[in-house]
């Protein structure tokens, strides 16, 4: 079973820490108006009935003074209860938010980190952490007050009649023992359902994708068949857990049952021997139930809340492995001066058996072309992946001007990059915001002279560009790419062009303006090509992954 209270999502909640307190405080408030409300009842009840009863308010029309009474505590109670939960989902709004945030914040120091794909952490970060709200706005409250109402009511109780106050404290710790007994049962259930739900976001997340492939391959249709089979999966764990979860409120409903039903059998044979007066009776009839109905709650919301700590946990392992960030605090040297040094750098992605690049070593020279070459999946994109900082060497290091890359601050480091990927990132709006990417100040003729060096004189600057670069063609995608590059050496001050496969997808003609371009920008260069236009205006040509160089 998950721990009661989970530390780190508490510690985390630091932002929300006056709000649990005043969900406590409201809590507690709301059972002393319990306890109000069961005295006047019960007086006013047994007064009714037993006329020897000093407390007797009169004949019945001196029942109103009492039943506004009792409306008013009413009242009470159901400000208290709505003050409660607006507090209770401010709370879980609040860390929600910063959860959020801090997930995020990892995943930025961490772009690359291929451990959570981009579906699971769009789960993980909308209803996934959505699912917190159990937690905060039910189970951590209830927690609270599970821990002070039942010493309160076994108070009152015990000031009125010990032994029923004896009664409830025996069995009432039975309640927490057998939620013990069943959260061991449901916690891997718990899990498995969330990774199934997991499962199920990424696949329907994948065939959206996928959709125009799986068409013209005739496969949407099987894939449908996946789908429904996982969607199956996924409802029978939904309802194994639901199962549980009336199964063990059930459980504790009985035994909370059980042990009233033993303080009224008591209380009841006492009344009729006379050895107890009806109103205290009453009173302690209305509020032995009260004692277990907090710790029975928390039962209850414990199973609301399962799925919210499980995802949870889930954002506490990206949160930590964001923690490590990549580099130093050292400046960077400057690279119009300093060389780049690769020492024998091996990376092993996580959970391969053999490495992706195999102990590589080159000397990129200020200003100087570099390229590498070497058969498809030699680890070419991976070795520009290192010296951007988005991939940590396995073995060997990366030295700048001598300095340690791994030591070297990352953000400084990256503005001496411009970059220009396989895929480059495109983002919703238009073709001009897109290539201001690489420098917010530029002009509407600067990023128009830009799109024209790149090869790219037929685009519109001001045409809007889809969500990932809908809308474009592969070759248009590139252009505005390599026109953002130009933009980042020429205004925004970066040292070093970065490109991976930069002109596929281009015809010769405009390849050839957008390598002129290239190669008038006046920086160095490490490029991954097999364009022989491009290799042309290389230094030098180094192989990976075991294929010979050429100089
Ligand atoms: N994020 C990742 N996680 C795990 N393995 C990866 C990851 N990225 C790449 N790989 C694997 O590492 C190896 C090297 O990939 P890389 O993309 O660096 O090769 P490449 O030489 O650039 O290939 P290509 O010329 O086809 O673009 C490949 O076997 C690839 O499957």
């Amino acid at each position: 079973m998950a721990p009661p209270l989970d530390k780190r999502l508490v510690q985390r909640a630091t932002a929300t820490r006056g709000f649990l307190v005043a969900v406590a405080l409201t809590g507690i408030a709301g059972a002393v108006c319990v306890v109000a409300q069961a005295w006047l009842i019960s007086r006013a009840v047994a007064g009714v009935f037993d006329t020897r009863s000093t407390d007797f308010p009169g004949p019945l029309p001196g029942l109103g003074a009492w039943a506004a009474a009792v409306l008013g505590v009413f009242a009470v109670r159901g400000v208290l209860s709505w003050l409660n939960a607006w507090l209770a989902h401010r709370a879980s709004a609040a860390v929600k938010s910063q959860l959020r945030t801090d997930i995020m914040a990892a995943r930025l120091a961490r772009p690359a980190d291929s451990s959570v794909s981009s579906s699971a952490l769009i789960t993980l970060v909308t209803q996934g952490l959505d699912a917190l709200d159990g937690y905060f706005s039910k189970y951590l409250p209830q927690l609270v007050m599970a821990a002070f109402i039942p010493v309160l009511m076994v108070a009152v109780i015990a000031a009125n009649d010990l032994q029923s106050a004896g009664i409830i404290a025996v069995t009432l710790p039975l309640i927490p023992l057998f939620m013990v007994l069943i959260g061991l049962q449901t916690r891997d259930q718990v899990r498995r359902r969330f990774r199934f739900q997991t499962r199920l976001a990424n696949h329907f997340a994948d065939l959206i994708a996928g959709l125009p492939t799986l068409q013209v391959f005739g496969r949407a249709r099987a894939q449908l068949r996946g789908l429904r089979e996982t969607e199956d999966t996924s409802r029978a764990e939904t309802m194994k857990t639901l199962r549980i979860t009336f199964l063990s409120s059930g459980v504790l409903e009985l035994l909370s049952t059980l042990s009233v039903a033993l303080v009224a059998v008591s209380v009841g044979f006492r009344v009729v021997d006379w050895d107890l007066d009806l109103a205290t009776s009453l009173f302690i009839l209305i509020l032995a139930p009260e004692a277990y109905l907090p710790v029975r709650q928390v039962g209850v919301h414990f199973h609301d809340s399962a799925d919210g700590t499980a995802a949870a946990e889930a954002a506490f392992a990206l949160i930590e492995a964001g923690s490590s960030r990549p580099g130093g605090d050292q400046p960077p040297p400057d690279l119009s001066s300093a060389a780049i040094v690769f020492d024998q750098v091996s990376v092993t992605y996580p959970g391969a058996d053999s490495p992706a690049l195999d102990a590589l070593s080159f000397t990129l020279r200020p200003g100087e072309a570099l390229v590498l070459v070497g058969r498809s999946g030699g680890g070419k994109s991976t070795a520009l992946a290192v010296l951007m900082g988005l991939v940590p060497p396995s073995v060997g290091r990366v030295r700048v001007g001598g300095v340690d890359l791994a030591t070297i601050d990352m953000d400084a480091w990256r503005r001496q990059l411009a970059w220009v990927g396989q895929e480059p990132g495109l983002l919703r709006g238009t073709i001009a915001d897109n290539v201001r990417l690489g420098f917010e100040g530029a002009s509407d003729t600067q990023v128009r002279s830009a799109l024209d060096r790149a090869g790219g004189s037929s685009l519109d600057a001001g045409r809007l560009v889809g969500d990932d670069g809908e809308g474009l063609s592969a070759g248009e995608r590139r252009r505005v790419a390599l026109a953002r590059a130009l933009v980042r050496i020429e205004l925004g001050g970066a040292r070093l062009l970065v490109l991976d496969e930069p002109t596929a997808g281009l015809d010769q003609a405009t390849e050839a303006v957008a390598v002129a371009a290239l190669r008038d920008a006046g920086v160095g260069a490490l490029l991954v090509t097999h364009r022989p236009a491009l290799l042309r205006i290389a230094d030098e040509m180094i192989a990976v992954g075991g294929q010979e160089a050429n100089r």
